[in-house]
């Protein structure tokens, strides 16, 4: 393994023009500031609706007393009014609402033992990460917060993510005791997406009717379908480190943040234990064409007549899809997937060219992307047989095309 000294500045961009550039501008992230998103809203005198739902009466109970003792909080003095939904009269006429979360349709969706079981929904609020992270010691490990609408949704490096309806937007809690795998679990994160949208284009197909059957026959014999019945499967890939690719377009991102609790008693086996918090958060365009592109959008381009994705069920499936793959991480290391995240994953074989700068020299080597490094980095080996470590480096732009990741420390 080559390692790098610390005043070496390396940048990287791909041979291969395969992935378009990731720039400010085809991605969700824009630079607007976070202060001039939040002066957008207009509405920021009126309480913020939190609407709580578990799936079955054990979190129900716990949404009872969450909302009877005012628990939940937002930073900024933001005001919360906390509901039930079991309690909302009007149900009926929110359903109504085609851009709304539809709350029993995730509940039906939803097989897991922990993850999603309380589920938080809101119309509209600051960002779904500031709802899990500061509400932490509230909540269950595993609630999951849904918005329609965020008005300081965050993106990685400092960014704003743009959050207009049509936009999927969650965030929820892991802990985990092992700190040395916690910059992995992102990785679990991103291919539990990617694999849920394939089982939602899956299981849309008992939904379908007789004429897109037919439609999806023809495109089959084309190649387009990967299946003979069902929707036809959208690719979405992952390019390392969180960022979701389809058809070369960003369509969504993961901002995984964690925070280290040192020695808190642990009343179910009776010790103090240390453990990480990690706070997930997901953003995926499902139903918005602007800025790029969106999942329906490309649904609609390959067949007229295929149904629209839904949040609630991609919500739903990732949850599902989480669970299995977190319990493979968890037991069997981040190996039992690996396969899989290579397969979805943009950079196999890739060969990309690291520049090397040094005062006013710029030095630049082509090395090939070989995987991960035990430690969630890039493994790269170069054309004369070093092996080096890549770290991502943000949003940072060094006048190349690709990526948006460069090399420094080994
Ligand atoms: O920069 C990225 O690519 C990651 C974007 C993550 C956006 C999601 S949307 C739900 C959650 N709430 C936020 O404020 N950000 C994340």
């Amino acid at each position: 393994m080559r390692f790098l000294s610390p005043q070496t500045s390396l940048s990287l961009r791909s041979l291969h023009n395969s992935i378009a550039p990731s720039s400010q501008t085809n991605s969700f992230t824009l630079s607007r500031s976070v202060a001039a998103a939040a002066a957008m809203d207009s509405s920021s005198s009126t309480p913020c609706k939190l609407v709580l739902c578990g799936k079955s009466s054990a979190e129900n109970e716990i949404a009872k007393s969450l909302m009877n003792n005012n628990s939940l909080k937002l930073p900024d003095n933001v005001q919360v009014s906390t509901l039930l939904h079991s309690e909302i009269i009007d149900k009926q006429q929110q359903q109504q609402n085609e851009e709304s979360f539809c709350i029993e349709r995730f509940m039906n969706s939803l097989s897991t033992n922990q993850f999603g079981r309380l589920l938080i929904w809101s119309p509209k609020l600051p960002s779904t990460h500031d709802v899990v992270s500061n509400n932490f010691g509230e909540l269950p490990i595993g609630a999951v917060c849904v918005a329609d609408v965020q008005y300081k949704g965050r993106g990685r490096s400092k960014n704003v993510w743009e959050s207009p309806t049509g936009c999927l937007m969650f965030s929820f809690t892991v802990q985990m005791e092992d700190g040395r795998v916690v910059p992995l679990l992102q990785y679990v994160v991103s291919l539990a997406v990617t694999e849920a949208i394939k089982d939602v284009c899956d299981k849309n197909v008992v939904s379908q009717d007789v004429s897109l059957r037919f439609d999806s026959l023809i495109c089959t014999h084309l190649g387009v379908y990967d299946l003979f019945q069902g929707l036809p499967l959208i690719d979405v890939r992952i390019k390392w480190p969180n960022d979701l690719y389809l058809n070369g377009l960003k369509v969504g991102g993961i901002l995984s943040t964690s925070t280290y609790k040192s020695k808190k008693f642990n009343v179910s086996i009776g010790k103090y234990v240390s453990f990480s918090v990690i706070y997930n958060c997901i953003g995926l365009n499902v139903d918005n064409e602007k800025p790029t592109t969106c999942l329906n959008a490309f649904l609609r381009e390959l067949s007229a007549a295929a149904c629209a994705l839904r949040r609630e069920d991609i919500v739903a499936a990732f949850l599902n899809k989480f669970e299995i793959f977190y319990d493979l991480f968890i037991n069997g290391g981040f190996q039992t997937l690996e396969e899989l995240y290579y397969k979805t994953w943009l950079h196999s074989g890739q060969r990309v060219i690291i520049q090397e700068k040094n005062e006013n020299q710029v030095v630049e080597n082509v090395v090939t992307i070989q995987g991960l490094t035990s430690s969630g980095y890039l493994l790269a080996i170069s054309e004369d047989n070093h092996m080096c470590e890549l770290h991502p480096d943000g949003n940072r732009y060094i006048g190349v095309t690709f990526p948006d990741i460069y090399c420094s420390l080994g």
